[in-house]
């Protein structure tokens, strides 16, 4: 039985917290979950309202006194299991002045209720089994995303599609594993070799399933995170009004004098549903200004550790050594022709004066950032601790399928099951519980 699922029954004591944003609003919801939700929303509330179904309420700090009147409000009772939590909880759709949020909060506390921690709600639909821990995850980015791509890959991992991937590897390995452990008993003399054989070709189909997945060009972390794009190139080129011009605002200082940027200046956009952001750096030149020269350094630093490098330089000036990595664009067309190549590269020529090439410049970045995004089959892993734990796997099951001794090879695919199960977080995961969920916003 999964480790979680053990705790099933194990009543936890209430916690509330705010589920809804702290700016101005019309509406504010505070949630409560845990043993005992019944005895306190029949302290504020009178009799309990017909589960999972809207009821309006006068709220009290003490209802069968009629004491202290703290709101009317719409109130929401969800008795376990079938709730977020799994546990009996309730929802209290407040009017959103502070002072109501905080006489409430006063109030749930002289009930017994403590302030939820980050993540706590979820963590809790985890510990009941309510989602595994690659959809508590799912839930976390859902409220994140800011794009449409986030948004689909969030959901999709919200709603299993990562986890019934790892749970599937995990069933056939229990098999393969349950086999092979049949194995082990067989008398020498009698190993049938064609279960054996059979065994080890699933052993490869997994590793190839797996290593197939981790194959992903890094596109699942990718879309979480967003892209990095970087503009480089020498000063005066155009880059800080390059940057304006995808930030559709004045970002970054543009003047005619070279070396106006001196630091890096990050713009988040959204690019074809991307989340990319665009990164303005000083000019590549020699200085001897030592703040001009850290800009520099941390321009170079960029083009390293990019998803993807603009290199920008003017038309007027003598042409650059193109960067390997980067895509060569020509600026500053009004004044003269840009080359058609150079170094071999095909340069892309724009004027941000007049607009030409910008539209062909767009689209180049938006080709960009879906190609580094986009690809097909099963859900792209969407984190590094996918990554350490997929990669874990594949290595257990490549040990094993160059071992003969079956024994050996037992305990190999026993490392592997291990690092599936940390996955979903049917196994060893409690030391990073406590660094997933206080990823997770405070109410979530
Ligand atoms: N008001 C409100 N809106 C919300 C949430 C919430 O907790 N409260 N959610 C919180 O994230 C999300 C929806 N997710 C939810 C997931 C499961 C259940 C739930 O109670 N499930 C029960 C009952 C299902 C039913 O009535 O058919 C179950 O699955 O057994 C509720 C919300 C987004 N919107
Ligand atoms: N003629 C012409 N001038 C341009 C064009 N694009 C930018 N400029 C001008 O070129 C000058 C330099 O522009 P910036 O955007 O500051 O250049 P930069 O590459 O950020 O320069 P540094 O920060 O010094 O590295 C400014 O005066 C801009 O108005 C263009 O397409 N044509
Ligand atoms: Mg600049």
């Amino acid at each position: 039985m999964p480790s979680n699922a053990s705790l099933q029954h194990h009543a936890l004591p209430p916690v509330f917290a705010l589920a809804t944003g702290s700016g101005r609003g019309a509406i504010a919801i505070i949630r409560v979950s845990g043993a005992g939700s019944d005895t306190i929303l029949h302290t504020l509330a009178g009799r309990l309202p017909f589960p999972r179904r809207a009821s309006f309420r006068k709220l009290w700090r003490n209802a069968a006194l009629h004491e202290d009147h703290l709101d009317d409000a719409v109130v929401i009772w969800s008795p376990g299991p079938n709730s977020y939590t799994g546990e009996d909880s309730f929802e209290l759709h407040l009017h959103a002045g502070p002072a109501i949020i905080s006489a409430v909060a006063d109030a749930l506390v002289e009930t017994g209720a403590r302030p939820a921690e980050p993540g706590e709600f979820t963590r809790r639909a985890f510990m009941h089994g309510r989602v595994d821990l690659t959809e508590a995850e799912g839930i976390a980015d859902l409220i994140e995303a800011e794009t449409e791509t986030q948004r689909k890959q969030a959901l999709a991992q919200a709603d299993g599609a990562l986890g019934s991937l790892y749970k599937n590897w995990a069933t056939r390995l229990r098999s393969v594993l349950a086999q092979q452990e049949a194995l082990i008993d067989f008398p020498d003399e009698e190993l049938p070799p064609e279960v054996e054989h059979a065994l080890l070709a699933e052993i490869a189909t997994l590793n190839t399933e797996i290593r197939h997945h981790l194959a992903d060009g890094e596109r699942g972390e990718r879309i979480r995170r967003g892209l990095v794009f970087s503009i480089v190139g020498p000063p005066n080129a155009g880059k800080s009004s390059l940057l304006n011009l995808l930030a559709e605002r004045d970002a970054a200082i543009v003047s005619p004098i070279a070396g106006t940027t001196r630091d890096t200046i990050e713009i988040a956009t959204i690019l074809a549903g991307v989340k990319v952001t665009f990164v303005d750096t000083a000019g590549l030149r020699e200085t001897s200004d030592p703040i001009e020269a850290e800009g520099v350094r941390r321009a170079m630093f960029h083009v390293e550790h990019s998803d993807f490098v603009l290199q920008l330089f003017p038309s007027d000036q003598p042409y650059p050594t193109v960067i390997p990595q980067a895509l060569p664009v020509c600026n500053k067309t009004d004044l003269a022709p840009a080359p058609a190549t150079l170094d071999q590269h095909p340069v892309l020529g724009i004027s941000l004066q007049n607009g030409d090439g910008v539209a062909e410049l767009r689209k180049t970045l938006e080709r960009e950032a879906l190609k580094l995004t986009q690809g097909s089959g099963p859900p792209p892993l969407t984190r590094a601790r996918h990554r350490a734990a997929a990669e874990a796997a594949s290595t257990s099951l490549e040990a094993a399928l160059s071992m003969d001794w079956p024994e050996m090879r037992g305990e190999e695919l026993r490392l592997a099951m291990r690092a599936l199960g940390r996955l979903t977080g049917e196994v060893g995961v409690e030391d990073i519980l406590d660094t997933i969920f206080g990823q997770f916003c405070i109410g979530k």
